[in-house]
């Protein structure tokens, strides 16, 4: 479970957070959906130790990211919003290499990998480089690359920002496997359609804060509205900086 308490976070003059708690829950897919500026990305950021918060604590199945990032770490996996791929290793040898930064021995990153390999179906691109590899592709090496060690957690920033239709569909198809598996994922977005598909679980943010967090029928209950769009934007009290 990953858990935000009263998270609070300035940057000069501008509260980026402020006093910001939600919950993600094993085996569910949890949506962080505001505006442009709302937060998202400086939650993330603190949750997986990039950032330190002023106050309040970010929680990874119970561990203070501040307090032992470490540890904390090991724990999530991170799907970036670049695949920063090393284009001269082979797919094996990065997902390998990724493996074993996290702790893993040579013996046992050498498993993983041949199973994360198989799961995500590489097994022709494995021993490839990834120079000239198409998006679809790249992806998957970025999320082998975060899946490797096993994480409990599983942390996308913007997931679907670039991807074409068949990327978002593997993509969309890899995270319901992932939490049929009980992993935590949990996922920022300021596209509505996207959140509205995957999502067991709406944290809906604006100004640093959870303006209403439930599941899609729960906010469509709360506002008395039959689409989950329109949720939302009463929700938040304009459709600025949200996408459809
Ligand atoms: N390093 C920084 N220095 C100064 N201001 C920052 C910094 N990082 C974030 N901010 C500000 O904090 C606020 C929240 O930004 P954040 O990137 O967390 O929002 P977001 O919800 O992820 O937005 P987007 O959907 O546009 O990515 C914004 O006003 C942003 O300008």
């Amino acid at each position: 479970m990953i858990e935000t308490v009263q998270l609070k976070k300035q940057f000069k003059e501008v509260q980026a957070l402020s006093g910001l708690s939600f919950q993600a829950n094993d085996g569910q897919i949890t949506g962080l959906l505001g505006p442009n500026g709302a937060g998202k990305t400086t939650c993330l950021r603190i949750i997986y130790g990039l950032l330190q918060a002023d106050a309040g604590q970010a929680l990874i199945a119970g561990i203070d990211a501040s307090q032992k990032p470490l540890a904390a770490r090991q724990e999530i996996g991170i799907f970036p919003d670049k695949f920063g791929l090393y284009e001269r290793l082979t797919v094996r040898e990065q997902v390998q290499y990724f493996a074993c930064l996290q702790g893993l021995s040579l013996n046992q990153a050498e498993q993983a990998t041949q199973q994360v390999i198989d799961e995500l179906d590489m097994q022709a691109l494995a021993d490839r480089r990834s120079a000239g590899f198409s998006q679809g592709q790249r992806m998957k090496v970025a999320l082998a690359q975060a899946i490797v060690h096993r994480p409990g957690h599983l942390i996308l920033d913007e997931p679907s920002r670039g991807l074409d239709v068949m990327s978002t569909r593997i993509l969309r198809g890899l995270l319901r496997e992932l939490k049929q598996q009980g992993t935590c994922i949990l996922f920022s977005s300021h596209v509505m359609q996207e959140v509205a598909a995957l999502c067991d679980n709406v944290v809906v943010m604006a100004n640093g804060q959870v303006a209403a967090q439930g599941t899609p029928e729960q906010l469509c209950q709360l506002t008395g509205e039959a689409a989950l769009e329109d949720a939302f934007v009463k929700i938040i009290g304009s459709d600025e900086g949200i996408a459809a």
